[in-house]
């Protein structure tokens, strides 16, 4: 068998056209455009082509782009001032800090100040909570574009073995409460789990989301799994590679994720759809 690829760059544009659609709606009906304000400390290279990305699709659908872009320098004091004068901006739906921040800044604080509603990350411990009591508001970028991959395969996920390779707050974690919230049975495996292989090779449903390149063998991936590559790891001939063995793991599963192609441009498209459901929904109160 030669696994399906699971498109995401084409899902994701697919995505911003619907957004699109929803902007030029509401602001022919006279409201305001959604807006996002996107805060980047420093200058990683990573970074930078992130925030460049979710900044040219705010654009691309018509949303307020709100840009900070400061020196490496910058203290808490000055992110908690600006923070705080987003959460009372009006015209700011979304608040997102990118992450990493240089290490004499602790973002924890600076996350949980953000205001639940304007969480389009879904980093807040109240989205988190709301979605570990199964009643999700603002979800999780990566792992909610995961969710939307999965289901765009048309799969039954009810039931099914999912193993969530990696256990991390902004994507691991969430991403085990999301599949647990659609019926799956998840494993979550992490740094202190003996036989990786053995809980792979069980998993219809594959995520893998450490950021080591061959952390999962293709190799082990089950007959007919759904495997996705979370990992996005950068070579120094400077091409960009997953976590996952994929010419390997393409020849087992039935879907599959590239990367690049895959994951990356769901998570920004997941970025929009929230800016857009908090502005709608959690700020304007308007149905479309
Ligand atoms: N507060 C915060 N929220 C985030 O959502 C967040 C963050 N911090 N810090 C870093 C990670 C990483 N991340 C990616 C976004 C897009 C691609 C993406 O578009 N990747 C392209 C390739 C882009 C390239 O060429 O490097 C792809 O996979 O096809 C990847 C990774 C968001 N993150």
């Amino acid at each position: 068998m030669s696994a399906q690829l699971i498109d995401g760059k084409s899902i994701a544009q697919s995505i911003r056209e619907q957004v699109k659609i929803k902007v030029d709606t509401m602001t022919s009906k006279g409201y305001r455009p959604p807006g996002l304000a996107v805060i980047l400390v420093g200058q990683d290279p990573a970074s930078e082509v992130y925030v460049n990305g979710k900044r040219k699709a705010c654009k691309e659908v018509g949303f307020k782009s709100f840009s900070y872009d400061l020196p490496s320098e910058t203290t808490q004091q000055e992110l908690e001032s600006l923070i705080q004068s987003l959460n009372e901006n009006d015209e700011v739906d979304g608040i997102l800090l990118q992450l990493p921040v240089p290490a004499h800044i602790d973002s924890t604080p600076l996350l949980d100040m953000i205001k639940p509603d304007k969480d389009v990350d879904g980093f807040h411990p109240f989205n988190l909570g709301k979605l570990a009591q199964r009643a999700p508001q603002l979800e999780s970028c990566t792992p909610k574009g995961i969710m939307t991959l999965l289901k765009s395969t048309g799969i039954e996920l009810k039931g099914k073995e999912a193993v969530v390779v990696g256990a991390s707050n902004h994507v691991g974690r969430p991403m085990s409460l999301e599949l647990l919230l659609s019926g799956c049975t998840v494993t979550t495996t992490h740094r202190f789990t003996k036989n990786l292989q053995e809980h792979v090779a069980r998993a219809d449903i594959l995520v893998v989301a450490v950021g080591k390149p061959g952390i999962v063998d293709g190799s082990w991936v089950k007959e007919g799994a759904t495997v996705i590559d979370v990992g996005i790891n950068r070579l120094d001939n400077g091409k960009l590679i997953g976590d996952i063995g994929f010419d390997e793991a393409q020849k087992k599963a039935a879907f599959i994720t590239p990367v690049p192609g895959g994951v990356g441009p769901m998570t920004i498209a997941t970025l929009i759809e929230n800016t857009l459901h908090a502005a709608t929904k959690l700020h304007l109160n308007i149905e479309l």
